[in-house]
């Protein structure tokens, strides 16, 4: 399976330049044989939170009429990333996903928030899973922060997912944690991970280093630290076979967690 990742260079509060570029790295993706495009987080908007009511996606409407368009045209999956959304009169950070065909498979809002990026002010936290299928690819998608939090991506590995997708702006000072916390997920639930993220070159501070990780730990790609687009092969197979290595999943005793670890 080819996976398209698009390292976008996200423009702050500059959401008809930002679907735009989408657009043209998408299709660029596609013509290179992507099969599965991903995004980056909050790429209509960037973290331009204080201007949340001008600018956020009004119930997604924009973002899911933009993705069923380029994913039936095109015939690719797409995991969009995910865009500042306003639902009823809170503003969100949501992740949709189209498949092959445009039918809407996946939408979650971000179930962290991350406050050190001022998350927790403007936005409210999801609390639904995000579990989808793209044809017979079992899969699951969260944002970003979310990867600090292993017993989330554990119930999403627990309830059948073999690919974990992680949209992310995740700055370069961190870089260390983001590689370090993503192989960890991968390797822990024995799964695929990819996970990309943005490119800022100018006040913000973003640059790239978007992952592939295999469910053994290898790491497959790295993005470069500038806008990219690249199309990776993957072997969704090999999960099965990782899995029956060590029995991980069937060795786990989830009763003796539930008393002690997991309050
Ligand atoms: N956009 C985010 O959720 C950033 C998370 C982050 O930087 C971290 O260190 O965690």
């Amino acid at each position: 399976m080819k996976i398209g990742c698009i390292q976008l260079n996200v423009g702050f509060g500059k959401v008809e330049e930002n679907f735009a570029r989408a657009e043209e790295k998408i299709r660029e993706a596609a013509s290179l044989g992507a099969e599965i495009i991903v995004l980056p987080e909050m790429w209509n908007t960037g973290y331009a939170l204080e201007k949340l009511p001008e600018l956020a996606d009004v119930d997604g409407e924009r973002t899911k009429t933009f993705l069923q368009g380029l994913t039936k045209e095109l015939g690719v999956h797409i995991v969009g990333g995910s865009v500042s959304t306003k639902k009823g009169d809170k503003f969100y950070n949501t992740m949709y996903t189209f498949d092959n065909k445009g039918k809407q498979v996946g939408e979650y809002s971000k179930a962290h928030l991350f406050r050190l990026m001022d998350e927790h002010l403007y936005l409210e936290a999801g609390d639904e899973m995000n579990r989808f299928a793209l044809g017979d690819i079992e899969a699951a998608g969260v944002i970003c922060y979310d990867i600090r939090f292993p017993e989330w991506l554990r119930a999403h590995a627990l309830d059948g997912a073999k690919v974990l997708f992680v949209p992310a702006q995740w700055p370069t000072p961190r870089i260390d944690h983001w590689k370090t916390l993503l192989q960890a997920r991968a390797i822990e639930n024995q799964c695929f991970v990819i996970a990309i993220n943005r490119i800022a070159k100018k006040i913000e501070n973003f640059n790239g280093q978007s992952m592939i990780i295999q469910p053994w730990g290898e790491v497959l790609w790295v993005g470069a630290e500038d806008e990219e687009v690249a199309v990776i092969d993957v072997d969704f197979s090999i999960v099965d076979e990782v899995r029956g290595r060590i029995p991980v999943y069937d060795d786990r005793r989830p009763g003796l967690y539930s008393g002690v670890v997991m309050k």
